[in-house]
């Protein structure tokens, strides 16, 4: 299902009524998703989205999301029908970050963070200015020119992008209510935007037969792993797919076609290393013809260098298939060489587009800005991982909010649908609102989450979290892991009814005996259990219109809770760590 759906992000109207200036926060364009609408809580406290709060058009009102989120680690993307909990237990709180960015300390975790932070330095030399001069912005404009040389742009292109972003910016008009530096934000997400192509380039399917794309690219670029990541992409679509071996001269690239082909269940044709490889992809598709085939994606071989004999052998290949689409695969690491390798291919045999991979290594970015403008020739997949899961079509907007810091919700949102099924979720929704999540649950939503990728990744797509230093994020892998270890040796019965451990000690000794813990971390891990199901019932009634979610009152009403729950020393010794709300929601539960 195609839908282009307008998403706008807003603060909730008790943010807007203290802050008036920044209620709107960003619109973004939402694609293939079935579903119109969702909300989205997200951890690190309200300085985290102040990027976000940029003077992005109102288009609807979709999205709402709160100026307020909760102090507590808890990132919640609920959908309407579906539902996903992150399990962030253990990040550090917004504090923490603000202080290691003023010692200039943070590590970024992510793709284009190394930009990211520089364009930061630029917007806060704006701070306090009321409108946007040719004079204020020189020293920004110096900021983001060598960040963007830093992150290995081209400075040609580095050049013309200032230049154009001087341009725009000073002969923007003061808006009421937004910020200069906003106004900033506004234009360099445009100009990024227009810098990697504008609109999101989709692969063009031949009219009748097979669809015939040609891969080619240096050795090592990620050729063969991304003809197996094309075709569990296109399978996905519900494509059929055929490989062809027609890299001849490394002879394990054509078991290694055959083992990826199994893995994502798509037939392989291979003639061995001595036959041609344009007779190769002939006969491919010859085969591919005869089984009716949608897709035949023809691996082909890869050299040091560019050099005479390569250019001629993907020269007879194309005119021997007549494909589609002929994409250069390169690798992100290299930079603006990449963007410079995918004109010169460009320029010998035509193509019609090219693959990024490895941006999973890369946290420059160069490559990915600067492909389009120095070739011409749009990105259409990037590649963020080994798994034939990590391949993505490039969405300029969506990398453009990126490397702004404002997250990639929608690419969020596409994946997370991909790893829940629909009566997955409906079955969580009602147990979270029925207050009955359980030990399974929990370990369902881990499941879901480590099919998505790592928490690096993930965290990155995340509004506000791409202040997350790796070693929080290591943490919270950790936590959830150790957590992990204490539900693993849990009874059946336990796991379904975390009620049984809070009523017997005895049980809560057993469980901590076996996964080789104290006694007082399997009660906390009881009770993190019970915190939980009150918040995820409580968000999820607000989601559901059935209580308008004051993120504000949730707050308060947590930490009146907490303190409230400061279990009574007698208490205490009956029930290990148990804290008396715990106790509480569990016999409401058993009412
Ligand atoms: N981290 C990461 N590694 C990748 C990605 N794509 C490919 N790789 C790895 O890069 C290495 C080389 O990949 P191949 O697919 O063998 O590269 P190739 O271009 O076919 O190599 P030749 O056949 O020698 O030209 C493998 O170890 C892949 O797992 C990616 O997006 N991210």
């Amino acid at each position: 299902m195609e839908a282009t759906v307008t998403l706008t992000l807003s603060s909730s109207p008790a943010g807007a009524r203290r802050s008036p200036a920044r209620p709107t926060v960003a619109s973004l364009h939402l694609r293939r998703v079935p579903t119109l609408s969702f909300h989205l809580r997200g951890a690190q406290g309200p300085t985290a989205f102040r990027a976000l709060s940029s003077p992005f058009p109102v288009r609807s009102e979709h999205l709402q999301l709160p100026s307020f989120f909760p102090p507590r680690p808890i990132s919640t993307l609920s959908l309407f029908d579906r539902t996903v909990f992150l399990p962030c237990y253990g990040l550090g709180r917004p504090q923490g970050c603000s202080r290691r960015r003023r010692s200039g300390m943070v590590v970024r975790a992510e793709m284009f963070g190394q930009l990211t932070t520089g364009l930061e330095s630029a917007w806060n030399k704006l701070r306090g200015v009321d409108r946007l001069t040719k004079e204020n912005i020189a020293e920004p404009m110096r900021d983001i020119r060598r960040a963007l040389l830093e992150a290995d742009v081209s400075v040609p292109v580095a050049r013309s992008f200032i230049e154009s972003v001087t341009e725009k910016a000073i002969g923007t008009d003061v808006i009421r209510g937004v910020q200069p530096e906003q106004q900033l934000v506004k234009v360099v997400n445009d100009e990024l935007v227009q810098l990697m192509g504008g609109e999101v380039s989709d692969l063009v399917f031949a009219k009748t037969g097979p669809t015939v794309i040609l891969l080619a690219g240096l050795q090592g670029v990620g050729k063969t792993t991304v003809c197996a990541k094309l075709a569990f992409y296109l399978k996905k679509m519900g494509k059929s797919c055929m490989l062809v071996a027609a890299d001849v001269y490394r002879p394990a690239a054509i078991d290694q076609l055959t083992i990826l082909g199994k893995k994502v269940g798509v037939p392989v044709y291979s003639e061995g290393t001595e036959a041609k490889p344009s007779e190769i992809a002939k006969n491919g598709l010859k085969e591919a013809k005869s089984q009716k085939t949608d897709v035949v994606i023809v691996d082909t071989a890869g050299r040091l260098q560019v050099d005479k004999a390569m250019m001629n052998e993907l020269k007879e290949v194309k005119k021997a298939v007549k494909p589609t689409e002929i994409l250069l695969v390169v690798d992100a690491m290299t930079g603006q060489e990449a963007a410079a390798l995918v004109g010169a291919f460009n320029v010998e045999i035509g193509i019609t587009g090219a693959i990024l991979t490895k941006l999973d290594g890369d946290s420059r970015g160069g490559a990915a800005l600067s492909i389009k403008e120095v070739s011409g020739k749009p990105i259409k997949f990037i590649g963020r991982g080994e798994r034939v899961e990590d391949l993505e079509p490039f969405y300029p907007d969506r990398m453009a909010q990126r490397i702004l810091g404002m997250g990639d919700v929608l690419s969020f949102v596409e994946q997370a649908q991909q790893v829940m099924n629909q009566e997955d979720a409906e079955e969580l929704q009602k147990k979270i609102m029925s207050a009955k999540f359980n030990f399974n649950d929990f370990l369902k939503q881990t499941k879901a989450i480590a099919q998505m990728g790592s928490f690096s990744r993930i965290i990155g797509m995340i509004p506000g979290m791409n202040k997350v230093t790796p070693a929080q994020i290591r943490e919270a892998e950790k936590n959830v892991k150790f957590m992990e270890s204490m539900i693993n040796v849990m009874t059946a019965d336990e796991r379904e009814r975390p009620e049984l451990l809070a009523e017997s000690r005895e049980r809560r000794r057993r469980v901590a005996k076996d996964a080789g813990k104290t006694e007082q971390q399997v009660s906390q891990l009881v009770s993190q259990l019970f915190q939980m199901r009150t918040r995820m019932q409580k968000m999820m009634a607000g989601m559901q219109g059935k209580d308008t979610p004051d993120m504000e009152n949730l707050a308060e009403s947590i930490k009146a809770e907490e303190q409230a729950a400061m279990a009574t020393g007698k208490r205490r010794r009956k029930y290990g760590n148990l804290r008396q709300r715990d106790l509480d929601s569990m016999r409401g539960y058993r009412r």
